[in-house]
């Protein structure tokens, strides 16, 4: 399944504004054809706090739809399909609180972000239970990647797990090709 921007449509008026963050019987029109079975929230405090970049292998995979509650963040995207045409080639979107943007990270892709403010949060839906035996990643700064992640001065906050993640590898990478290249996200 291919990489989605998707720009919910927000209602105003003058107490504010209403929004469907998910809507199972319109999301497959627009290229989100999953069943989500679990939701995640996370909160960071620092600027440059960097996720990522992360993925549970198959039978676990996971399709993500990511949300911006508070803040912003640089979300990306990485094509880890073994004999993928795009390998390592990666898409990526500001998500803020204020634009209501999300990003749809299908299996096959390493999911990561960076936050661009204090205390951003993050919500987003699995299409599969958690899975920690089954999760694999990429470091942040893996070269044949090469991602600009708008960092800032001091560089990324990382945990430990994230510091030690390996460099992309088409060997060890559990995901295979489907025959939907990755496209430019507004194509
Ligand atoms: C992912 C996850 C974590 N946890 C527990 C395990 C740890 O004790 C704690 C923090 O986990 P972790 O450091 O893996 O959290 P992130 O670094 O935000 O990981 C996520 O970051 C990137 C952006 C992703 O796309 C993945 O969803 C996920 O890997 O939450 C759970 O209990 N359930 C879960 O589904």
């Amino acid at each position: 399944m291919p990489v989605k921007l998707i720009r919910p449509r927000r209602f105003g008026d003058d107490r504010g504004w209403f929004v469907e963050t998910y809507n199972a019987g319109r999301y497959p029109e627009l290229g989100v054809a999953v069943t989500f079975v679990q939701d995640n929230h996370s909160m960071s405090r620092d600027v440059g706090t960097l996720r990522g970049l992360h993925y549970q292998a198959d039978p676990n995979g996971q399709d993500k739809l990511v949300r911006c509650v508070r803040g912003a963040i640089w979300d990306v995207a990485v094509d880890v399909r073994r004999g993928s045409p795009t390998f390592g080639q990666w898409v990526a979107a500001e998500l803020t609180a204020e634009n209501g943007h999300q990003l749809f990270v299908p299996i096959g892709f390493a999911h990561g972000f960076v936050t661009l403010l204090p205390d951003t949060e993050v919500e987003y839906k699995c299409s599969n239970l958690y899975a920690p035996q089954s999760e694999g990643g990429v470091i942040w700064n893996d070269p044949t990647v090469a991602l600009p992640w708008p960092l800032p001065p001091e560089g990324p906050k990382l945990s430990p797990k994230d510091e030690i993640l390996t460099a992309l590898d088409e060997a060890t990478t559990p995901f295979t090709y489907d025959g939907q290249p990755l496209e430019p996200l507004d194509a």
